[in-house]
């Protein structure tokens, strides 16, 4: 299975150099592979490239691959997690089917089972697969409502993703009919009251803690609490924190210095996993997880659901703003997120207002449709990044403008279309910007997601299509 991996075109999914991205295996790889201009940089750059014992990997880890084409099993995701998860999530007062789980998708099937036996896992599958609810079908498996004690930690690279999974974990809980006080989930996140979480940590710790890396550190650090009675231990967005200067040496001090892969399960998730053969071997080398880790990867071959239609509409810098417009009117989106790219600091320093505040004062007074006009940026502050997301999930149609910060795992289901006003930077941000729309699991609804691009900008857009494998009609106004 290792060998054959190695010979599929996904491999040629290749986001920018990151620190992690340090080994060389590339003369193993499919030639088709060194098309990718990110390849041939990441060749050039790699001097202290070594070559990784793919064989030691292969014979303590293991792959589960699976493409939805070949799969034959029919249990409800109820029967999967039968004996592992308690009764009382699964059958009394209300059940999963009333919160709308019956059938398991691809990445519940394939991992659960796994899951179970208590084997770390990476959950390797597209955008809106289902990976938040099974990693916490696994946490509900193993937690004792009884203890009073920290049991799970899941570990999320923003505030607004904590804010959903906390959302979705208690939504969970509440839904059993145990002492919900057993059950209780802690939201850590940044620019939250760490005080007060201080004493709450203190005097009745949580069943389960979701958390980002600066505040949970920021704890442990302190001596709050320790990291001894946790069973498993989840790294959401994986790929993303490690990429991310400012977490890596967190998380890396958190996988090994707080706690010890021997002591806990460890369960990794994400939708992009660059060079992946890498990131297992750096897994096991490391001792991030157990040498048997798995490697769940759903839709190996087809990084993108292919419920995502992508267009392209070519024109001028000037005019973006009009042809947006346009789109939004000719479209008509149910709802959709608009990203803009981050202000760079050059233009910061010159005193210009930044892309989405231009656009928003353009939105605001030209755009005639029945739509919330919203925006979400790192640079707003906690409470108003929040006050956006709560109007957003209230219901009612919405225009998100964006910077990348809604780009990773924010799950808005009822959006029908991604505009990028700004082209993303790495393939990597095109993958998860476009996976923000088409996330209803067995919906046959298709999904637009739409590029305002130069004519300068089209090669970039078309080496996106070649890494990702998908195809960008040209759309006339
Ligand atoms: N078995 C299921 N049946 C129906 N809906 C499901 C099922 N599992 C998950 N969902 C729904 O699918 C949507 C996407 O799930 P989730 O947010 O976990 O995706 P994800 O794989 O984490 O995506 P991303 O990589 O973008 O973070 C959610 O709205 C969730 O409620």
């Amino acid at each position: 299975m290792a060998s054959q991996l190695l010979n599929v075109p996904h491999l040629a999914f290749f986001p920018k150099i990151s620190s992690f991205l340090h080994h060389s295996l590339f003369s193993t790889l499919n030639p088709s592979f060194f098309h990718s201009t990110y390849t041939r940089k990441a060749l050039k750059s790699s001097s202290n490239s070594r070559i990784i014992n793919l064989q030691a990997v292969a014979e303590t880890s293991s792959e589960i691959e699976s493409n939805s084409a070949t799969n034959t099993t029919s249990s409800t995701l109820r029967q999967i997690c039968q004996g592992f998860v308690p009764e009382h999530i699964l059958h009394r007062q209300a059940s999963m089917e009333e919160i709308g789980f019956i059938s398991p998708t691809d990445i519940q099937r394939e991992a659960l089972p796994t899951l179970f036996t208590g084997r770390d896992c990476i959950l390797h599958a597209q955008t809106g697969s289902g990976k938040t609810l099974t990693y916490l079908l696994l946490i509900f498996s193993l937690i004792n409502p009884q203890r009073s004690s920290v049991q799970a930690v899941i570990v999320v690279p923003t505030r607004e993703l904590g804010m959903q999974v906390t959302k979705v974990a208690r939504m969970l809980a509440a839904k059993s009919d145990i002492d919900v006080k057993g059950c209780t989930v802690m939201a850590l996140l940044d620019g939250g009251t760490l005080r007060r979480h201080k004493s709450w940590l203190k005097a009745e710790p949580p069943a389960i803690l979701v958390a980002t890396v600066a505040s949970l550190c920021h704890m442990l650090e302190k001596h709050i609490f320790r990291l001894d009675s946790v069973k498993v231990l989840v790294v959401d967005e994986v790929d993303f924190l490690f990429y991310s200067s400012k977490q890596v040496g967190s998380v890396r001090k958190l996988l090994t210095s707080f706690s010890s892969c021997d002591k806990r399960q460890t369960v990794f998730a994400s939708a992009s996993i660059p060079q992946h053969k890498h990131f297992v071997h750096d897994c096991i080398q490391q001792k991030w997880t157990k040498r048997d880790v798995v490697h769940v990867h759903v839709s190996a071959i087809m990084p993108m659901p292919l419920c995502l239609l992508h267009r392209f509409v070519m024109c001028e810098k000037t005019n973006k703003h009009q042809v947006l417009l346009a789109l939004l009117e000719s479209d008509a989106p149910e709802s959709a997120i608009i990203f803009v790219g981050e202000q760079s600091e050059k233009s910061k320093k010159a005193g210009n207002d930044p892309s989405t505040t231009l656009l928003m004062e353009f939105l605001k007074t030209s755009y005639k449709g029945s739509l919330e006009i919203l925006l979400l940026e790192g640079d707003m502050n906690f409470n108003s990044r929040a006050a956006s997301l709560t109007e957003i999930r209230q219901g009612g149609g919405f225009l998100l403008v964006s910077t990348d910060i809604a780009a990773r795992g924010i799950d808005l289901p009822e959006t029908t279309h991604i505009f990028n006003f700004d082209l993303p930077q790495t393939v990597t941000d095109y993958l998860h910007r476009a996976g923000r729309a088409g996330r209803k699991p067995f919906s046959d609804r298709k999904c637009i997601v739409a590029n305002l691009i130069t004519a300068e900008e089209r090669f970039v857009l078309q080496r996106y299509e070649n890494e990702l494998m998908f195809s960008c009609e040209e759309r006339m106004l």
